[in-house]
């Protein structure tokens, strides 16, 4: 099913900050949420993620700047005067009231005809597949299930943007994961804009359109899934999502496509220009995935215009899917490097030098601090 493009609503921040006595705690946000986007905020905690969605759904007024629903400038209307509806970690459910009515109340409250109350109410039911508990209470139903009912609740009310603050932040893990998947489909279902606010980085890719990477109240990056997880645009962006290796070298030769690194160890490495983000000077740091380096067997040539590197194997850890090796440059920088388990390969022992291939497209680059 094609969802509506009605229901397609963007959302623009423009110079939003926030302070709490003095704290800038939001620092000069601007973001673009296209409609019908799945678009996250991703950082750690108290980077500003909630703070940013408070002010998106009218909890919170911007110290300066101003926030857009539709071209409409919202930053200083009351919160229930937009369409935005925000489903929270707590599910704040009415314990006495069941299922069906929990998901009803907005629409009672609103003194909707009864007969449209009903059809909303089941449709948003069936929608999050919980026909079968609408007489139960909050009480008689599983995180899981209960925060579905929230969500039907914020989303009967035909929301033009919907607000996720960590909303499978109390479930387990193997709920957390159908609750992804179930989340994705359902907006794609309905095709809502959803702004959704995660600190786990896995969570935040496995769902996203795009994300904008949050560090100290600024966004550091924009992008989608692929796009911050193989060029970051920073080293915090490079730490945070996923493991990565950031070795410090200097720029020796730029040219229009490629760019050549000389590496702490003295190896010259090449990556594509369009790898460095503009106005970086020479003190770089190249970043490589662990999952992007090639253990070469002794007899074995890297294949022809990759990078390479000597390193020293350390402790490994079995994974199933690949073996995590510990490894050492020759300058005893620790690196982190995946061999796939192909059943292709030998074990490396303990203290063996290998040399590491990577492909220059599978590199990027990030100011030195
Ligand atoms: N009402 C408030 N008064 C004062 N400081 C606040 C207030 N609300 C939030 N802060 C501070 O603002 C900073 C950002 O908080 P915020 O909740 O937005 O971060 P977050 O990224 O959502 O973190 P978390 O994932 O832990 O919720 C924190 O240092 C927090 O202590």
């Amino acid at each position: 099913m094609t969802p509506p493009s009605s229901n397609r609503h963007d959302v623009r921040l423009e110079n939003v900050i926030k302070q709490f006595g003095g704290l800038t705690v939001v620092d000069n946000i601007s973001l673009t949420v296209k409609g019908g986007e799945f678009f996250s905020l991703l950082g750690p905690s108290g980077c500003g993620k909630s703070t940013t969605l408070s002010m998106i759904g009218g909890f919170e007024n911007p110290t300066s700047g101003a926030i857009y629903l539709d071209g409409e400038d919202v930053s200083r209307q009351q919160p229930y005067k937009r369409d935005v509806n925000t489903v929270f970690q707590s599910y704040a459910l009415f314990p006495h009231l069941d299922i069906f009515e929990n998901v009803a109340f907005g629409l009672r409250r609103k003194g909707l005809p009864k007969a449209e109350i009903e059809s909303r109410v089941k449709e948003m039911l069936d929608l999050v597949d919980l026909t079968k508990f609408t007489r139960r209470k909050p009480g008689q139903i599983s995180g899981g299930q209960a925060q579905r009912v929230a969500l039907a609740r914020a989303l009967v009310n035909r929301p033009k943007l919907l607000l996720l603050d960590e909303p499978l932040g109390a479930l387990d893990l193997k709920l957390r994961k159908q609750m992804q998947i179930e989340l994705k489909r359902i907006q794609s279902e309905i095709g809502i804009t959803f702004l959704f606010v995660t600190h786990d980085q896995e969570e935040a890719m496995a769902m996203s359109d795009r994300l904008a990477v949050m560090n100290n109240g600024k966004i550091e990056q924009v992008g989608t899934p692929a796009e911050v997880y193989d060029h970051p645009a920073t080293e915090f962006v490079a730490s945070f999502l996923g493991a990565s290796n950031l070795i410090p070298g200097t720029i020796v030769q730029r040219k229009a496509d490629t760019v050549q690194v000389k590496l702490e160890d003295g190896a010259l490495v090449t990556l594509p220009a369009a790898a460095l983000q503009p106005g970086t000077g020479n003190d770089v740091k190249i970043g490589v995935r662990p999952e992007k380096f090639h253990v070469l067997a002794p007899a074995e040539n890297a294949e022809p215009g990759w990078n390479m590197i000597e390193a020293k194997a350390g402790v490994s850890v079995y994974l199933g899917v690949s073996r995590q090796y510990m490894m050492e440059s020759k300058t005893g920088r620790p690196l982190s490097v995946y061999a796939q388990n192909s059943g292709r390969s030998e074990d490396l022992a303990h203290g063996e030098t290998v040399r590491l291939a990577w492909n220059p497209a599978h590199t990027f680059a990030v100011k030195a601090n």
